[in-house]
């Protein structure tokens, strides 16, 4: 029997609303006033728009993204994960032209003029498999030209979507592509005298790389982001190290149990669940049993110091040296060279210069600096 190639589609667009975290946009609440700040959408067709949304907020799995159909009229999604970062996803049709289209979402008319306002960046997809990529970007400079006539404080971040494949297995076609679109875009806007604020990223759903990007975009929207930087700086700069010896977690369980985290050294935590009857009160026993599990953990890991017969580095020696007097007569006198290599690891060179030259004198110094290698050991 073969298998009905819209059931699969019909099965991940159910299964993505079943995995859902985003909400529905109540309708009346996208714009205004009290709106929540907006991640605007837009760019070519199958450029990767909803692939995006769907990867990064409602946690579908990059392949799924294939069976993705196409967005036919403006898609709104809240993302209220906490009660500090809320806002609203756009997600346009295709080729979406804000001076052109018509735009509808719950059955009303969105006011092209009214897309813009608000506390807004606007992420413009370009799709980097698409070539040639300058035919998908005089349409994006006019939805930014637009844009920035209706509210010139407007963040534009352009995502250079889609980075992966055969095509850009190396960093050097990536930074191509981005020095084509960048100089595309940059010669496009240069008659505009508003402060437009550009930043470029390179993306794709097949790595981090849309998490970075969309984070970014999202930390525009947060205004406090600027505080909450300098409390945190301000709470590292407090103490040289931010644990200490002494830095421990308890997190009281409802199970009746307690969950004890200590360090114990600088990678390593002890995690210990105990009844919370046996970790009330008991605090100052708890600490002496664990510094002594520390203690002893130091001992069992202390490196042991390596018995090395004589005898076996003096053969190891032989083994791996070789020696190799050299001598050469100077005005004054000879100039003795020895030069011991250990075999594939180093070599040190000797040198001794003997007065008035003489075979015995040469010899002899040599098998005194043969004779100090093997007693001492090799210097390396
Ligand atoms: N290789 C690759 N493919 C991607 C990436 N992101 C999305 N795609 C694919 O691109 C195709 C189109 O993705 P969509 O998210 O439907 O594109 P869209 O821009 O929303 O399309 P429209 O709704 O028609 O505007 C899908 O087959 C995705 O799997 C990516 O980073 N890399």
């Amino acid at each position: 029997m073969t298998q009905d190639p819209w059931m699969t589609v019909d099965y991940y667009e159910k299964k993505a609303e079943e995995e859902q975290e985003v909400e529905e946009a109540p309708p009346g609440e996208t714009h205004g006033a009290d709106a929540k700040p907006k991640i605007l959408l837009m760019g070519p067709k199958r450029s990767g728009k909803s692939s995006i949304q769907r990867v990064v907020f409602q946690k579908m799995s990059a392949h799924e993204t294939m069976f993705l159909g196409n967005t036919q009229s403006l898609d709104i999604k809240y993302v209220a994960n906490n009660d500090y970062v809320q806002f609203q996803i756009w997600d346009f049709p295709g080729d979406y032209d804000p001076a052109n289209d018509k735009l509808m979402y719950n059955g009303e008319m969105v006011e092209a003029t009214s897309i813009f306002t608000g506390v807004a960046v606007l992420v413009l997809i370009v799709d980097a498999q698409e070539d040639p990529i300058d035919e998908q970007l005089g349409g994006l400079v006019n939805v930014v030209k637009n844009a920035c006539l209706v509210n010139p404080k407007l963040a534009v971040e352009i995502f250079i979507h889609k980075i992966d494949g055969d095509l850009y297995l190396t960093d050097e076609p990536k930074e191509e592509c981005l020095r084509n679109v960048q100089s595309y875009i940059n010669a496009a806007l240069s008659w505009s005298n508003t402060d437009i604020r550009l930043r470029y990223h390179l993306t794709s759903i097949y790595d981090h790389s849309i998490f970075d990007g969309l984070s970014k975009v999202v930390q525009l929207l947060i205004p406090q982001l600027p505080t909450l930087e300098n409390m945190l700086n301000a709470l590292i700069s407090e103490g040289k190290e931010p644990y200490d010896d002494h830095s421990a977690s308890i997190f009281r369980l409802s199970n009746g149990t307690v969950l004890y985290l200590r360090q114990v050294g600088s990678y390593l935590a002890l995690v210990c669940l105990m009844q919370a009857d046996h970790f009330n009160d008991k605090e100052g026993l708890i600490e002496y049993n664990v510094n002594c599990f520390k203690e002893t953990l130091g001992e069992v890991f202390r490196p042991l110091p390596m018995p090395r017969p004589r005898r076996k580095v003096i053969s190891d020696v032989v083994a791996r040296t070789m020696c190799f007097p050299c001598v050469r007569r100077t005005s004054h006198g000879c100039l003795c060279v020895w030069t011991m290599f250990q075999l594939g690891v180093r070599s040190v060179q000797a040198f001794c210069l003997v007065r008035g030259y003489s075979g015995v004198a040469a010899g002899s110094v040599s098998v005194v600096v043969v004779v100090v290698t093997l007693i001492v050991g090799f210097p390396f």
